[in-house]
């Protein structure tokens, strides 16, 4: 079945059920090292992992890790070019749980994301990648404790989904000159428009289908949570792009007031409750004109399209969310994209769940991590129906390679949530304590070194990882 790799003899299969992970005491889980730091990195993680699972469960629960290549490795293993081996792919969907170090993407030309490849591979169409301070981590921003959002980035479209055409290619050409002479031309709004000869040109498909599948999982996640954070903010920048980004929020909206209907209210539907509770002889026009701000100066098409909006709310929700029973449902509001960036350095505490499509969800992953200790503190989680792949938010910061230096932090902590992901929750609160202790006990690795006043000695990754350890208690 495989061509250069051997399972191990011991352990068996995670399997799926419903979406959800079936796991033996022993399960083998595949994983790969990773391309640059990854080499210091995996060592780390694994000692970690395998120390938290021994003294949780005393030797009745065991993962049986099984090495699998991508990236250089990879290519140093089975030949030139081979970056993501058949073998490495039939493992993962054989196993249906695996975790990775990071790999190396070149920009501009070259071989495109394996990372992206195998998200997309494996369908793994949900990115959850969590923010959380601990105590003690030096950080940039004053109120780094305020931060503790979970982003949930919809990973397998969007301009990821790799179909462009270089500036100059033929296909590229062809695509622009039936672009300005037919197609433009063909849609009226978009006037006199016209995409310069020299461009590149990239798509950037958003399906209802794709948008609607994170944002129930995104709302299924803070069902969970504890009320105060039952929130879910769909990001976008749909002002500017109308039928990608814009959609997006309406097909978010959308699902929830329609799926989950009695679990969730949204901003707009809640103003219009709380209205009508401060003033029960409130009509819809000025319930409307409460909402709009700029509602005076509509046109009277959009006025009444505003009014029968606080109508319908009223018609259809007053009964199950009116007088206050709306503060009890999961709040579902929309941020555009930019000022979504200001909101969590200015107001952290207002956000909870991020739910965002692929690139904005990838820029905001590295600035919400850089407010709570920055790329090292950064874990990830690509989760599909049959499939989840387990990886920090960094790359493989080369410069840093092989040094014994860089912080494993973020695959370690994306360790705890394949932890958790199984149900193993033991072994996942001792990762958590130790390297929560180690950091409160400043002992760090040298990016958390250099912020701390005083300065401290920094921690190699290797000692990093023997601190945790040593602080399971
Ligand atoms: N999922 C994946 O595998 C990903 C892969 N990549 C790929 O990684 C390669 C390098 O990308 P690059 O843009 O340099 O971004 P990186 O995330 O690899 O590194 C950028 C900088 O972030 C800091 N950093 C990164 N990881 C850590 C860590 N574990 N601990 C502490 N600090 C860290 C370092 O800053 P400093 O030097 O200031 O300390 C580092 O120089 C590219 O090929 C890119 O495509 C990128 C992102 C994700
Ligand atoms: O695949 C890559 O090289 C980059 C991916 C990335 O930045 C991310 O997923 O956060
Ligand atoms: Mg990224």
């Amino acid at each position: 079945m495989y061509d250069k790799i051997t399972p191990p003899t011991t352990g068996a299969k995670i399997t799926f059920k419903n979406g959800e992970p079936v796991v033996p005491e022993n399960p083998i889980i595949p994983f790969i090292q990773g391309d640059g730091t990854g080499i210091d990195i995996w060592p780390a993680t694994e000692k970690v992992l395998n120390a938290a699972v021994a003294k949780a469960y005393k030797g009745t629960r065991k993962i049986s890790w099984f090495r699998v290549y991508a990236g250089d490795e990879a290519c140093d293993l089975y030949g030139t070019y081979q970056y993501l081996p058949q073998d490495t792919l039939t493992a993962i969907e054989e196993y249906g749980v695996a975790i990775k170090g990071p790999l190396t993407t070149p920009v501009g030309g070259g071989i495109r994301s394996l990372n992206v490849a195998l998200r997309q591979i494996f369908d793994l169409y949900t990115c959850v990648r969590p923010c959380r301070y601990y105590a003690g981590t030096p950080s940039p921003h004053k109120t780094p404790e305020k931060l503790d959002v979970i982003i949930y980035r919809e990973n397998t479209e969007d301009i990821y989904l790799g179909i462009e055409w270089k500036q100059g290619s033929e296909i590229g050409d062809r695509l622009i000159k039936f672009l300005n002479e037919e197609l433009i031309p063909a849609t009226p709004e978009h006037g006199k428009k016209q995409i310069p000869l020299d461009a590149g040109i990239g798509i950037k498909p958003i399906s209802k289908t794709g948008s609607q599948r994170l944002v129930r999982r995104a709302i299924k996640h803070a069902l969970l949570l504890p009320k105060n954070k039952q929130q879910v903010t769909l990001v976008h920048k749909g002002n500017i792009m109308k039928y990608t980004e814009g959609a997006f929020r309406d097909w978010g909206y959308e699902l929830a007031t329609t799926e989950f209907r009695q679990e969730t209210v949204t901003e707009r539907e809640s103003w219009i409750l709380g209205n009508k509770e401060k003033n029960a002889n409130l009509s819809l026009e000025e319930n409307a004109r409460m909402i709009d701000p700029g509602f005076d100066s509509l046109t009277p098409e959009k006025k009444a399209q505003i009014v029968k909006e606080v109508e319908t709310v009223l018609n259809t929700i007053w009964e199950s969310h009116g007088n206050g029973k709306w503060k009890e449902k999961i709040m579902v509001n929309d941020r555009i994209a930019d000022s979504i960036f200001q909101q969590i350095q200015t107001r952290p505490d207002e956000y909870s769940i991020l739910a965002t499509m692929n690139l904005n969800g990838d820029y905001l992953s590295d600035a919400a991590a850089a407010i709570v200790g920055g790329l090292g503190m950064g874990p990830g989680a690509n989760i599909g129906d049959s499939c989840a792949i387990f990886e920090a938010t960094h790359g493989t910061a080369p410069k840093h390679a092989g040094l014994d230096k860089i912080n494993p932090g973020s695959v370690i902590l994306s360790g705890v949530m394949m932890l958790e992901f199984m149900g193993w929750q033991e072994a996942a609160d001792l990762v958590k304590k130790g390297l929560g202790d180690a950091i409160a006990n400043s002992q760090v690795t040298y990016d958390l070194a250099r912020l701390m006043e005083p300065p401290v000695k920094p921690l190699k990754c290797s000692e990093f990882a023997d601190a945790i350890i040593k602080h399971f208690g």
